[in-house]
């Protein structure tokens, strides 16, 4: 029987990964999130999976492990998660009115076959008031999102348009996911 886990705290990827109707485990731990500064948005997204699902795969070396990170990167600065809501404001106020690009890396760590990949989404936001930042900053999504947002709630109207794959922003680029862990060697249910 083989085993899947997911290394993530995260329950946007948890409800994307379940959509797709696999049975796994969740197992996260605390890893370093920081990075070398040196490095591209996609090495950083592909760094940081792979540290995820590494921690969980040295625990379980016979399960299929799948860790993924995701950032936002405005005007050549990468945005993690806001440190606070003054923070969460300075980030909603970069990104009003532009563009910026999503970047989600993705690691499957297996005895079979191991593989890291990236997704890069473009995504515009509309021109935003002072009153309707402070407003969505109110309402507790940002704190815990790369970027301050969310696009998968009230942040959804912050949003004009995307380019690219809508679920890697949420988290988890999961046609793809599922397409490289078919190709690690995991089988899937259909
Ligand atoms: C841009 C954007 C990010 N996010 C979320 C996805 C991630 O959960 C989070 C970015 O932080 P991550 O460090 O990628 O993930 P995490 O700390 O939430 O979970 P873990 O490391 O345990 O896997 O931001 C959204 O939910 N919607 C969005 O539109």
């Amino acid at each position: 029987m083989q085993n899947l886990i997911l290394a993530s705290s995260s329950p946007r990827r948890k409800e994307l990964l379940e959509n797709l109707r696999l049975t796994f485990e969740i197992s996260s731990s605390e890893v370093d999130e920081s990075f070398d500064l040196g490095l591209s948005p996609e090495e950083v997204v592909m760094e940081l999976a792979n540290r995820k699902a590494q921690v969980v795969f040295q625990k379980n070396p016979q399960a299929f492990v799948i860790g993924a990170d995701t950032i936002v990167v405005a005007n050549g600065q990468i945005l993690g998660k806001p440190t606070n809501e003054a923070d969460a404001i300075g980030m909603l106020k970069m990104l009003s009115g532009t563009k910026h690009d999503v970047y989600t890396g993705v690691s499957i760590l297996s005895e079979t076959g191991s593989t890291c990949f990236y997704e890069k989404t473009e995504v515009w936001f509309w021109e935003l008031t002072d009153q309707d930042i402070r407003a969505y900053v109110k309402s507790g999504e940002s704190l815990d999102k790369a970027g301050s947002y969310g696009i998968q709630q009230l942040g959804s109207m912050l949003v004009k348009k995307i380019n690219g794959d809508y679920f890697a922003v949420v988290g988890l680029p999961v046609a793809r996911t599922v397409r490289e862990l078919k190709k690690a060697g995991y089988q899937l249910p259909y």
